[in-house]
């Protein structure tokens, strides 16, 4: 007989650990397989400098995160910044850090976007500002881990509003007034891989975040008349406080997501600060629809029901091989 031991789960061994600052806030995934080392990031901004002369951007929840990281690229290829989202004083804080590096101006616009009035309020800011963006990244999100039973209606209404609804309103009320000035634009939104699959404990963000691919693929077919791109990218995970804290608080899944992650590592936020940048750059100017999945292999791996078979050893290969060899008929 062939004895192979599958190590099928890390789970088991996962023990309960507080996540401390420094792991929140480094930008690279501390823990990586070695395999890790082939796929190094690189953290320059990827475009040609100037790539966003004369553009404006405007990036929800740009204040942390992944936006940070989107308007921090986009401000230092020449882009003029809007971040908008409900806490100014963040706002303001990181629109003056990246200001002050990158010589570009970063304007900080408060913007709860449940509330379709100051959505409105918000773009009748940016208009006084910088005029209307040419750049529309929709970034801003709400999340937790929750079992489904202990969702109260209004924890399932606040994660869909701001998801769903939010991004609704920001893309409708910049949408019209685009169209209205018949100026083109690009639009991007920030999802998730378990958009496609769906995902237990996350359910009103998988909802609200499948919702907004199908807004934006359908606007991409609609509203390319008037110049518009819609495109999507759904990141796998990247170590921000805003996910983490809400997703891992303590940090007992972390090797187990690595450990199905075929790249061996985390994602980094300059990492999907230059793939925004590109795809809302002109050199994409014949992308629309898309939906890119960002996320170091994790949605395959997840998905193929003999990937478990990584943990089989060549010695157990063979035994394995001639088993299968020695099968005669059915
Ligand atoms: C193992 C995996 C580890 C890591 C994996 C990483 C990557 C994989 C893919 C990741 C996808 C990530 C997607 C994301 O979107 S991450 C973005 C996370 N960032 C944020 O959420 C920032 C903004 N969030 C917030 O402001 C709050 O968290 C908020 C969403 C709750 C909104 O705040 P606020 O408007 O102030 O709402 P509240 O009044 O506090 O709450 C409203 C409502 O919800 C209930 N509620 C709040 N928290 C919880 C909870 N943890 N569990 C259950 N219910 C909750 C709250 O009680 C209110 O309901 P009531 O009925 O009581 O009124
Ligand atoms: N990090 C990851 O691993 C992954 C992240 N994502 C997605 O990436 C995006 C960024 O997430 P990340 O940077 O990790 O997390 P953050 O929590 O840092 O970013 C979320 C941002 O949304 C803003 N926001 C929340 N609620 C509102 C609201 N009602 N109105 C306006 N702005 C709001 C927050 O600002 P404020 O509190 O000031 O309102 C915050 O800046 C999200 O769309 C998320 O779903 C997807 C997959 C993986």
């Amino acid at each position: 007989t062939c004895q192979v031991h599958f190590e099928s789960s890390n789970w088991k061994s996962l023990s309960i650990k507080r996540l401390t600052d420094s792991r929140l806030h480094g930008s690279t995934g501390l823990r990586s397989g070695s395999q890790a080392n082939f796929f190094p990031p690189l953290e320059d901004a990827m475009l040609p400098s100037g790539s966003f002369n004369n553009r404006m951007a405007l990036i929800t929840g740009g204040g942390t995160g992944l936006g940070r990281a989107m308007t921090a690229t986009l401000s230092q290829l020449g882009a003029q910044c809007i971040i908008a989202s409900r806490k100014l004083d963040v706002l303001q804080r990181t629109a003056e850090e990246i200001s002050s590096q990158t010589g570009n101006k970063v304007h900080a616009v408060q913007c709860d976007v449940r509330d379709p009035q100051a959505v409105s309020q918000c773009v009748d800011q940016i208009e006084a500002l910088t005029g209307l963006p040419d750049v529309i990244i929709n970034n801003a999100a709400g999340n937790f881990v929750c079992p489904s039973e202990r969702l109260s209606p209004n924890a399932w209404k606040t994660i869909t509003d701001i998801v769903l609804n939010g991004t609704a309103f920001v893309t409708l009320e910049l949408g019209k007034r685009l169209i209205q000035n018949q100026k083109g634009a690009s639009f991007l939104a920030i999802t998730t891989i378990y958009a496609e699959s769906g995902s237990g404990f996350v359910v009103p963000s998988a909802s609200a975040k499948a919702g907004v691919e199908a807004l934006y693929k359908s606007l991409a077919a609609e509203w390319g008349r008037y110049g518009h791109r819609f495109n999507i990218i759904q990141p796998g995970p990247i170590r921000t406080k805003g996910a983490f804290s809400r997703l891992d608080p303590t940090g007992a899944f972390e090797k187990a997501m690595i450990d199905r992650i075929p790249t061996g590592r985390l994602g980094t936020p300059a990492e999907i600060a230059n793939l925004a940048a590109y795809v809302s750059s002109n050199y994409a100017s014949w992308m629309s629809g898309a939906v890119i999945r960002f996320d170091g292999g994790e949605y395959v791996s997840l998905a193929g029901e003999f990937n478990e078979l990584r943990s089989v050893t060549p010695d157990q290969w063979k035994l394995l091989e001639a088993m299968i060899r020695k099968t005669k008929g059915s």
